[in-house]
């Protein structure tokens, strides 16, 4: 489509490693011309431009990032300003509020309210398209496996996708998160998006020193 794949080679994305499809992603990143970063422990977040929360078990995930002793310092890089892109767990870690999974160890950076397993178990997922506001109503095709809804979000959120009543995609200030796998698909779109929210950060960061 003409898009010059090494405007994002500057860029390098912390991918966490601890569990679920985090592979899926780091190819995505390679195909945009950005550079995977693989987190599996504190010292490997120095130096990264951003960060994908991939999809897995969030109770998992979650587990290893206290139990590792990542959360901590990756929480406070966020609410700092670094770029973070979470889907399905991923999603369900940024939530500030996760319904009945309270003492869940998470990033809960991000204000919305999620409800884990929201369409059922394994055997209820599902792919459909879902619409895209932030593409102006163009489809997008969502990957939905076991997947979290997004219930509320706070003033800051802004919806970018959604599913009948419900958000699917959705950005507050340096954070994106959907609750589908848009690294399962063909389609770069979404984290292109989020290389963006990226460069904007930076930018930001930049301007601050
Ligand atoms: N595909 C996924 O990431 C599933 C999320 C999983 N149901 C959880 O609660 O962690």
């Amino acid at each position: 489509m003409g898009r010059n794949v090494n405007m994002y080679e500057d860029l390098k994305i912390g991918v966490l490693e601890l569990q679920g499809d985090f592979a899926e992603h780091s190819a995505m990143l390679g195909r945009l011309g950005a550079h995977a970063v693989p987190i599996r422990s504190v010292e490997h977040l120095v130096g990264i431009d951003g960060v994908i929360i991939p999809g897995g078990e969030s109770t998992t995930i979650g587990k290893l990032l206290r139990d590792w002793d990542i959360l901590p310092t990756l929480k406070k890089m966020i609410a700092d300003g670094l770029a973070c892109f979470g889907t399905c767990a991923g999603c369900i870690l940024m939530a500030k509020d996760v319904t009945g999974y309270d003492t869940l160890p998470r990033l809960g950076t991000m204000d919305v309210t999620v409800t884990r397993n929201a369409y059922g178990s394994q055997v209820d997922s599902f792919e459909t398209d879902v619409l895209s506001e932030f593409w102006k109503g163009e489809k997008l095709h969502a990957i939905n496996i076991r997947a979290p809804s997004i219930d509320a979000v706070g003033e800051g959120v802004q919806i970018l996708a959604s599913f009948g009543e419900k958000a699917v995609l959705v950005r507050e200030n340096n954070m994106i998160a959907c609750t589908f796998h848009p690294e399962l698909t063909d389609d770069t779109r979404v984290h292109e998006l989020y290389l963006e929210v990226v460069r904007e950060s930076k930018n930001t960061e930049a301007l601050k020193n």
